[in-house]
């Protein structure tokens, strides 16, 4: 479904991939592992396009993506692509409604029905336990109830690819085992999750392990 051959990234002088290959189906949940520093993020952001590569090819359903071109790819992130970052990313000013419904802003206006869209964040928000929370302002909640509004703002346009940073550093047992079921849910939907990860717990339920190790990603 989405492939990336042969890629590499340099930051100034520091190579951070180099003629790395990776790739995830329909249907699957992949880990990024490796340790602290090794371009986990890096490899999430440039399959989200928010990070340019230097070299590679980059393909979705068999299609070249042009990451060259801003527009084509904001288009191509908007429609497929949902990112629950490491920090969150969320509005401090903005009620937690107000970010669920972030990304429908980025998208055409006659694509989403604003009703639907907020119906869908009322239930998604009531699954995770945040219906209490739905008018307050982001700086006025907790850092678990933050991962979850992250994690419903990246579903909300129903992407066919999840990426996940660190999804659940901040998460009790109870909030861990809802994210769990979610994955589980996203693959047998026929989505794929994409969970840079060093939790343990996810290697049970993964399509694929890549490790990342010497500028490539190896498979485990
Ligand atoms: N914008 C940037 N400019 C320069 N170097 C960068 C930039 N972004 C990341 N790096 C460097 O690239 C390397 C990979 O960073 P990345 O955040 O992808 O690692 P990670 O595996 O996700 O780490 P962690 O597990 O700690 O989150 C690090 O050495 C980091 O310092």
């Amino acid at each position: 479904m989405l492939e990336l051959k042969q890629f590499s990234k340099t930051f100034k002088s520091k190579l951070i991939f180099n003629l790395a290959d990776f790739t995830c189906k329909r249907g699957e949940i992949v880990l990024l592992t490796g340790r602290s520093g090794i371009g986990k993020t890096t490899c999430l952001d440039i399959i989200s396009g928010i990070k340019r590569y230097d070299t590679g090819d980059f393909l979705f359903k068999n299609q070249k993506v042009e990451t060259q071109n801003e527009t084509k790819l904001s288009a191509f992130r908007n429609e497929n692509i949902g990112y629950i970052l490491q920090d969150f990313a969320l509005i401090d000013s903005y009620t937690v409604l107000e970010n669920i419904l972030l990304p429908s802003l980025y998208s055409p206006k006659d694509k989403h029905n604003r009703h639907d869209l907020e119906t869908k964040a009322r239930n998604l928000a009531y699954e995770f336990d945040l219906t209490e929370m739905l008018n307050r302002k982001i700086k006025a909640i907790s850092g678990g109830q933050k991962q979850r509004v992250a994690i419903i703002r990246s579903l909300i346009l129903e992407p066919a690819i999840i990426l996940a940073d660190e999804p659940t550093t901040n998460l009790d047992k109870e909030n861990f085992d809802l994210v769990m079921a979610l994955f589980i849910k996203l693959k047998n939907e026929g989505k794929t999750v994409v969970i840079a990860t060093h939790d343990e717990r996810f290697f049970d339920i993964a399509s694929k392990i890549y490790e990342i190790k010497n500028c490539r990603l190896i498979e485990k």
